[in-house]
């Protein structure tokens, strides 16, 4: 039941142009309650311009706390010239006063009516006129239907042109029925927008499926399954941002971060918080969160894998304790002309207990002095002195009481730990006999060992087993939320990393099973989530696809029998016909053909993805710029003037372009280590287009894809 409406007349000075209501055209009420939002949202931005704190604040300090607010507050209030304060309305079923005067028992009653929008704007009388998404008002918006209106009467979505409304689209949510829901016009044509510049927010057209992830809970941790397409990265931003305004204060203590797979993906999805209002979210890749040592070497992948298998945490975690020794000899602790004596027995009882406690490595470091102090004192006490508290901290302090610390519980630099682990056999041997094969260890060492932490060449796999080791010296401050997004590339050890570092908040995973391209790729999300310490965590799914054409995912998903096979093809919101196109060239003619394609997808509007095995890129890059296609980098922000970008498939996950051309589909499947890894990098590649594909190759097509 949508009922589209077109701005009737939009040149100026006409009687339904912006700003001069008529009774007869919605859209020109619709465009003056924008005018008068506007104009209540500048009132607003004044009245904390105007703000005078030479009264209120003490001194300076507070001064420049207040101020830093304040400036923040400002820009909060900021309107946005090329989006429209709000982009949708809604009517609900019961009765308001029509207005102040009228609002008698008898007088005229209009439907409740909340205008919908990124942020909140009031009236100058503190009455909304434009009520933020994320409130719990507007939720009826994104989930009312016609089976459940959820007391909503109308819902109205509006399209905008720049910053003004341009047309609006109506459904009556009263009428009932059994669903005979449709896509909406304008969900269409946001879908099918081109994808000119970064990734944008999705607030006006968030569907049900996933507006119930984007709200639920802060407590609990939420896993979606989704293929290509399905908005995962979206929904997890949206999340973010939805649980900021829900739990601000709580967040802004305990911190937010957004994990992404590599620099180029995260540069893509840079503006989306921000263009929500949210500025104090951070984006990362797991490798910048365990940059403590600098990576220079790559591992081979059967290394790799042991490297990041769950297995090797309780190996560091037991290479760790072996420093923990027992004392020979009773300490002797003088004080004044005495001396107290506690036997190495009672201490070894000590440092057992400790052990069993299982605290992190540096706090029962820290403890056992005290616990020694403690039996000094006891021993004090029976002696009949009165010691307090001030005598313990200070036998703690004692020199012998340091010195037999040192010797049994002594400090152990994390780094080092890993460097003795991977260059000694022996010691490897020692804490891993029973866990790991003869096999593994071979892979785990390095073949000629490194002298110490500064001369080691580390790989990205190193670098985690360094954070598994830091946490278990030192426990690793937990945020209160973290999105991690194509979360199926990730190891075990990489998940735990992720998962230390919101041990006592909460996560949103993202990920998709099929789009799994390293040797470690998760395998099922159970054992994931397990491995991040959420072992509870719900698994939603996502099906509905809002970028790729209906006739490429289904080429695409004739890849999933082989390389996912319990998932679903994605169902496309597009029809596109005509999206796909295959070209074979003459043997030679690949480079020819590819410029030849970019040239036909920019003839179309908005951006074009070439997408190459990572071997050809600088051949590709070359023949490009020799016919005056200078291509950008992915990440780079496209532009109407530089619309083209040269993508190796090892980068193309997560990003997305109007037209993709795809160059020798065999080519990225043998540039992985296994097959199964290049069917998925392939999977990847097939699916980044959102208006055509075009496949241009000189060599066979794998198998999979079928004739
Ligand atoms: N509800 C929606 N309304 C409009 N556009 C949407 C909606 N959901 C997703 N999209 C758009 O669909 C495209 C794909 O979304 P997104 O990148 O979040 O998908 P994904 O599941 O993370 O994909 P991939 O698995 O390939 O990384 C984006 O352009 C996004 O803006």
């Amino acid at each position: 039941m949508l009922t589209p409406h077109d701005t009737p007349e939009t040149a100026p000075g006409t009687p339904h142009s912006a700003g001069v209501p008529s009774d007869g055209d919605p859209l020109a009420r619709e465009r003056a309650h924008l005018a008068a939002s506007r104009a209540s949202l500048r009132a607003m931005r004044e009245d904390v311009e105007s703000l005078d704190l030479t009264d209120v604040t003490a001194n300076w300090v507070n001064a420049a706390v207040l101020n830093a607010r304040i400036e923040e507050r400002i820009d909060s209030l900021a309107d946005l010239a090329h989006t429209p304060l709000f982009f949708g309305r809604l009517d609900y079923v019961r009765q308001v006063a029509a207005d102040e005067a009228s609002g008698t028992a008898e007088g005229p009653y209009r439907a409740e009516r909340f205008y919908i929008g990124r942020r909140h704007v009031h009236d100058p009388a503190g009455d909304p006129m434009v009520i933020d998404w994320r409130a719990p008002v507007s939720q009826p918006f994104y989930q009312a239907s016609r089976t459940n209106p959820l007391d909503v009467a109308l819902r109205r979505r509006f399209g905008c042109t720049g910053g003004d409304i341009t047309a609006y689209e109506d459904e009556d949510l009263t009428a009932g029925g059994d669903g005979g829901e449709r896509t909406s016009r304008l969900l269409q044509q946001e879908i099918e927008r081109p994808r000119v510049g970064p990734m944008r927010d999705i607030v006006a057209t968030i569907q049900p499926e996933q507006d119930e992830i984007v709200r639920a809970g802060l407590s609990g941790t939420v896993c979606v399954q989704g293929g290509p397409g399905t908005g995962k990265t979206a929904v997890g931003l949206h999340r973010v941002a939805y649980l900021l305004y829900a739990h601000r204060e709580r967040l802004a203590r305990t911190g937010t971060l957004v994990i992404g797979p590599n620099d180029s993906f995260l540069r893509y999805i840079e503006q989306v918080l921000p263009a929500l209002g949210e500025l104090t979210v951070r984006q990362a890749t797991v490798e910048t969160l365990v940059a403590h040592v600098p990576v220079t070497a790559t591992d081979p992948a059967p290394t790799a894998v042991v490297k990041g298998d769950a297995r090797m945490a309780e190996v560091l975690r037991r290479a760790l304790r072996s420093h923990v020794g027992r004392p020979t000899e009773p300490l002797v602790v003088v004080r004044g002309s005495r001396r107290w004596r506690v036997p190495a027995d009672e201490i070894t009882v000590m440092i057992e207990e400790l052990l069993a406690r299982d605290i992190r490595y540096g706090a029962a470091r820290e403890a056992l002095p005290q616990r020694i102090a403690h039996a000094v004192l006891l021993r004090m006490e029976q002696a009949g002195e009165a010691p307090d508290d001030r005598v313990q901290n200070t036998v703690a302090r004692d020199r012998a009481v340091k010195a037999l610390v040192k010797e049994v519980w002594p400090p152990v630099d994390p780094a080092k730990l890993v460097v003795r682990l991977l260059g000694d056999a022996d010691f490897l041997r020692a804490h891993s006999a029973d866990l790991l094969t003869e096999e593994e260890r071979t892979a785990l060492l390095w073949p000629k060992p490194y002298r110490g932490v500064k001369s080691a060449r580390w790989s990205p796999a190193d670098a985690v087993l360094i954070d598994e080791a830091r946490d278990l010296v030192e426990r690793t401050p937990s945020l209160g939320h973290v999105v991690l997004d194509e979360a199926q590339d990730l190891s075990p050890m990489q998940y735990r990393a992720v998962g230390r570092r919101c041990s006592t908040g909460s996560a949103t995973v993202l990920g998709d099973l099929a789009q799994g391209t390293t040797a470690w790729a998760t395998p099922a999300w159970p054992e994931a989530l397990r491995h991040l310490g959420k072992p509870e965590a719900h698994v939603e799914e996502l099906t509905a696809g809002f970028r790729v054409p209906r006739e490429v995912i289904a080429y695409a998903s004739r890849l999933l029998p082989a390389i996912a096979p319990g998932l679903r093809e994605v169902r496309s919101v597009r029809e596109s016909p005509g999206s796909l196109r295959l070209v074979r060239t003459e043997p030679g003619a690949l480079l020819p053909g590819l410029v030849e394609a970019c040239h036909d997808a920019l003839t179309h509007e908005g951006s074009t993805g070439l997408l190459v095995p990572d071997p050809l890129v600088e051949a590709t890059r070359e023949a490009l710029v020799g016919a005056g296609l200078a291509p950008l980098a992915p990440g780079d922000e496209t532009r109407a003037d530089a619309r083209l970008t040269l993508v190796p498939a090892s980068l193309a996950k997560g990003l997305e372009y109007d037209y993709v051309v795809l160059g020798e589909p065999g080519g990225v499947v043998e540039a992985e280590p296994t097959r199964g890894a290049g069917l998925r990098r392939l999977y990847v590649a097939l699916t980044r287009a959102v208006s055509g594909l075009t496949v241009v190759h000189e060599g066979e097509l794998p198998r999979e894809l079928g004739r």
